[in-house]
């Protein structure tokens, strides 16, 4: 495993406008080919961490790398240029283009880059997602679960260093949200796929390596493989304080 995090963070804190602290110091540092999840009450600041060490966001002080770059010494020109090379990002809507083909809509951030999709890692990546046969379909013809593996396909096309989920099963019934799940899973054990998703969900958490539980904006609790009943048992504590 390599010294280099794929995403670290180090002493992150970021005060909005009317002094909100949604950040209050947070260091982290995930290595290479782990699935990390991060859970907290409503508030407690996982939204905010997640856009700061995507590049989404700045913090107010203390700095955030990827794969070694601090994102904090980039202005916002390369900012967004880097984040479209090196990072993916799949969300709970899954953002699909209705206009665009299955094909058109996974391959469109390396067509915004103006490069030409690498043919081999697209059918490598369509069969492990399990959309080979569709990709001339338009994503209306897909089923959420089939809609959000196209997602996660396009987070990948790029080779990212790391793919960001935002509550990426948020809006799938437990079965589908089962299956993208498995894909995720599958990524990072074979492909060695970084993969840090926010969730409120602990059966989805428990799904990953490592669970950083966040309250009040600091990263209070990490689990190692939890179940789901010890990441459910937490989180109603948290909320209850
Ligand atoms: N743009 C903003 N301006 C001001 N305050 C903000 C902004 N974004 C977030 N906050 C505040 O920062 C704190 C952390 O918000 P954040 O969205 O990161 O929490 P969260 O854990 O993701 O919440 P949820 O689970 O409800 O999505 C909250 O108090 C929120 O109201």
């Amino acid at each position: 495993m390599s010294a280099t995090p794929a995403v670290a963070l180090n002493g992150v804190t970021k005060t909005y406008r009317g002094g909100v602290h949604a950040l209050d110091g947070v260091t982290i540092a995930v290595e290479r080919g782990t699935f990390v999840a991060v859970m907290g009450p409503s508030g407690s600041g996982k939204s905010t961490l997640m856009h700061c060490a995507a590049g989404l966001d700045t913090p107010t002080s203390g700095s955030a790398s990827i794969d070694g770059t601090d994102i904090g010494r980039l202005n916002e020109t390369k900012r967004t240029k880097w984040r479209r090379d090196r990072v993916g990002f799949v969300f709970q809507q899954y953002n699909l283009i209705p206009s665009l083909s299955v094909r058109d809509n996974i391959t469109l951030p390396l067509r915004l880059a103006g490069k030409k999709p690498d043919q081999q890692w697209l059918a490598t990546l369509v069969d492990r997602v399990g959309l080979a046969g569709r990709l001339d379909r338009r994503p209306t013809e897909l089923s959420g679960g089939q809609q959000q593996r196209a997602a996660v396909a396009r987070a990948l096309i790029n080779k990212p260093a790391v793919v960001f989920g935002d509550e990426p099963t948020g809006a799938l019934d437990l079965r589908t949200a089962r299956e993208v799940l498995d894909l995720l899973r599958d990524l990072v054990d074979g492909l060695g796929q970084t993969v840090v998703m926010v969730t409120h969900d602990p059966a989805a958490a428990a799904r990953a390596d490592i669970v950083l539980i966040m309250a009040d904006g600091r990263v209070v609790d990490s689990f190692e493989r939890p179940d789901a009943a010890t990441l459910a048992y937490r989180i109603t504590s948290l909320e209850k304080e």
